[in-house]
């Protein structure tokens, strides 16, 4: 028969141990009570199939796993929304798809934004691909606590912190997620994030439960969408927009970015090839009447300066680096204009999931 050590021993293995509650064992079957801190019926269902997988696979199919899923959304009522007061701009940038070059906007952005002096922050909140730590070289970094506060990285410039730092390798996503929100919240407000002028957060794709902790957890000042021109992402920009245009959300849209614009051979300099369709987003953001930030071309070197952790913007390349700077000048003096006509975001108090999919 299996025993309770054994069980306890292969829940630490799989890094899941914190979220459980009870264990007790009649016969074949084992009995658990695991905590979710989501109240997402798609993550609990997540988190049953991962476990009946992760049981099934370890201790054959004569084991039987009867899952208890606790709720428990951790402190949030009393904690949510609290305003972080050095921090004076937060910007999420989103995406409607997946792959179409967020981070590498984002930790450009973050770079050419020191360039300009200010003072940046870059959280990395994409649990299900953080490649922050990748791009800027700090993969085997580990953040320290000092006095009960994490201390960001910094790497060129930039605070960093990214849910990559933390998740162990072991840890399956379905688990990430449901410990996110936690995780967001201490990223936010038990880190020594020190006086910043901007505060990126580099958002997963889609829209999620993700998506939601931040807005309650903080005054998100704006977002900015990033996609690439073609037809089936602009569709997904157009839920991302709608999310965030939500009247309980209401985090207002600084612009759009419109990334892998085109190709430029270099035997060609003067030709322009639109591999995923022409100014789809310039033409979705003139209809929308959100400011458009920006093209950023297909260039080897941007994917080539990601791998190897040291952003594009870093290299002597002036077309590159006047690409993100002009962006970045478009994104400022969005967030001024918005700064001057709009009151200071609230958190979000979210009663319900209606209207968000889930990724
Ligand atoms: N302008 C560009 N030119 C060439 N390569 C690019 C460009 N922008 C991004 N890439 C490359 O495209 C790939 C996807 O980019 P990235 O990881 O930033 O996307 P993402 O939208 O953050 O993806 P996800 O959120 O799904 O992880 C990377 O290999 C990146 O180096």
């Amino acid at each position: 028969m299996i025993s309770k050590d054994e069980i306890k021993k292969y829940l630490k293995e799989i890094e899941v141990d914190d979220l459980i509650r009870n264990i007790q064992i009649m016969g074949d079957t084992v009995m658990i009570d695991m905590l979710s801190h989501s109240p997402a019926m798609h993550e609990k269902k997540r988190m049953e199939v991962a476990m009946q997988a992760a049981f099934e696979e370890k201790f054959g199919k004569d084991i039987h796993l009867k899952l208890n899923i606790i709720v428990e959304v951790p402190e949030k009522e009393t904690k949510k929304g609290k305003n972080i007061p050095k921090i004076k701009n937060i910007i999420a940038i989103a995406s409607g798809k997946g792959g179409v070059g967020k981070s590498t906007v984002a930790s450009n952005l973050s770079i050419a934004l020191v360039k300009m002096g200010f003072k940046v922050g870059l959280l990395d909140a994409d649990i299900y691909g953080p490649s922050i730590p990748t791009m800027f070289d700090a993969v085997n970094e580990k953040p320290i606590s000092k006095e009960n506060k994490i201390e960001p990285i910094e790497s060129y410039g930039v605070k960093l912190l990214s849910l990559g730092f933390f998740a162990g390798s072991n840890q399956a996503v379905v688990w990430r997620g449901a410990m996110a929100s936690k995780a967001i919240h201490q990223l936010l407000h038990d880190s020594n994030w020190g006086e910043l002028d901007f505060l990126l957060i580099d958002l997963p794709p889609g829209t999620g439960d993700i998506h939601l902790s931040i807005v309650q957890e903080v005054p998100v000042t704006g977002a900015v969408i990033v996609s690439t021109p073609q037809h089936i992402a602009l569709a997904d920009v157009k839920k991302g927009l709608g999310m965030f245009q939500m009247p309980e959300i209401n985090v207002p849209v600084l612009g759009l970015i419109e990334n892998m614009a085109y190709f430029t051979p270099k035997e060609l300099p003067d030709n322009k090839y639109y591999l995923f369709g022409k100014k789809g987003v310039q033409k979705l953001s003139e209809s929308l009447e959100i400011p458009f930030l920006g093209e950023i071309p297909i260039i080897q070197s941007i994917r080539e300066a990601s791998d190897y952790g040291r952003p594009a913007v870093l290299q002597d390349n002036e077309i590159i680096s006047n690409i993100y700077s002009n962006i970045c000048k478009k994104m400022v003096q969005s967030l001024v204009k918005r700064n001057e006509n709009l009151p200071p975001t609230e958190a979000v108090r979210i009663t319900t999931m209606a209207g968000c999919s889930t990724q």
